[in-house]
């Protein structure tokens, strides 16, 4: 019998079931060279970097219910356990191609600290579940800005000279209920996703899986997120998913998650285990150098841009697909 400190946290009881199997995402030192060879090109958990020490040894939902101040936080509020983004600016109802009003699988709403704490303290099956998404800026409490500035800003700084990534756009703090879902989409920026408290599955989907994930179109409020449903895929609809190949990860208290620009990612907090809380580092891309042949990412750039300077001379986007179909079918094969 494993002794207490061997004794995993967690095990599969804790994890959803899904009809993939995935490899494991590599674990490595923080020291170790491979990091920086696997970086920006494949996702790797680095063990020991001290990235968000300062949150990972004071960091639990009493304490943020202490420190984080008296302004307003993003909660997501969701009548199932998935939290799937939407971007309201595109929600107009000639964008949505089967003609039906868009709606919101979940709603944003601004919550004090406490009310949120209060509400996951007394939450019950039937209940909506609830996802604090807030931007950590300057306008959190002191204690807060002051584990922010004590994270391992040398380590990381020198990461994003290394790779040449643009600048450091945001900080995003999540406090998830556990079982919470962020279904599968992928970002334009990159993203250093460090765990401060409890335990997350990563799945992750590198680019060149684009024909088996089946993003929305570009147009559509979920534009960057998967229309496959990972817990219940249409293999009718979306016939190549089953043939995707994904990595995966668990991710506890100072992993910290590389999630390549571009790749796709589901995150879930593990089930019957407790909230979680995580911070991310969203950076810009580096500049784009072009070499032949183009990597898998720049091409879903490419498609992205097509598919925009279609909407933009077409108009209605209920002409964009048939255009491209016409343009394609039985022309290239
Ligand atoms: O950091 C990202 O890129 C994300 O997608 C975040 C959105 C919700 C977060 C989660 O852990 O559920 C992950
Ligand atoms: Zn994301």
């Amino acid at each position: 019998m494993a002794s207490a400190s061997e004794r995993k946290p967690w095990d599969s009881s804790n994890l959803r079931k899904y009809c993939l199997n995935f490899e494991e995402i590599p674990r490595l030192p923080f020291d170790d060279p491979r990091v920086d060879e696997l970086i920006s090109s494949n996702p790797v958990i680095i063990e020991g970097s001290n990235l968000v020490k300062s949150a990972t040894d004071k960091w639990n939902l009493e304490y943020i219910e202490r420190h984080m101040g008296v302004t307003t936080n993003t909660v997501y509020l969701s009548r199932n356990h998935k939290f799937k983004y939407f971007d309201d600016k595109k929600i107009q109802s000639r964008t949505n191609p089967r003609g039906v009003e868009f709606s919101p699988p979940m709603r944003k709403v601004e919550m004090k600290v406490e009310e949120f704490m209060k509400k996951l303290r007394e939450w019950k099956r039937g209940d909506e579940r609830l996802y604090m998404q807030q931007s950590l800026t300057a306008a959190v409490g002191p204690n807060i800005v002051q584990d922010f500035v004590g994270f391992n800003w040398k380590w990381i700084n020198a990461k994003q000279k290394t790779h040449c990534w643009g600048k450091l756009t945001s900080n995003l703090l999540y406090v998830s209920m556990e079982g919470n879902v962020t279904p599968c989409h992928y970002d334009e920026q990159e993203n250093f996703f460090a765990q401060v408290y409890g335990y997350k599955r990563c799945i992750l989907f590198s680019p060149d899986q684009f024909q088996c994930m089946y993003p929305y179109p570009v147009h559509h409020p979920h534009d960057r997120q998967s229309m496959v449903d990972l817990e219940r895929p249409d293999h009718t609809r979306f016939p190549r998913f089953k043939d995707a190949k994904g990595v995966e990860a668990v991710i506890g208290p100072g992993d910290v998650l590389y999630i390549p620009i571009y790749w796709w990612h589901h995150i879930e907090s593990l089930m019957r285990l407790g909230p979680t809380i995580t911070i991310n580092f969203w950076y810009k891309a580096g500049p784009t150098t072009i070499e032949y042949p183009l990597k898998d990412h720049q091409k879903v750039s490419i498609m992205r841009n097509i598919e925009k300077m279609l909407l933009e001379v077409l108009q209605d986007p209920r002409e964009v697909g048939p255009l491209l179909r016409n343009m394609v079918l039985g022309r290239f094969d």
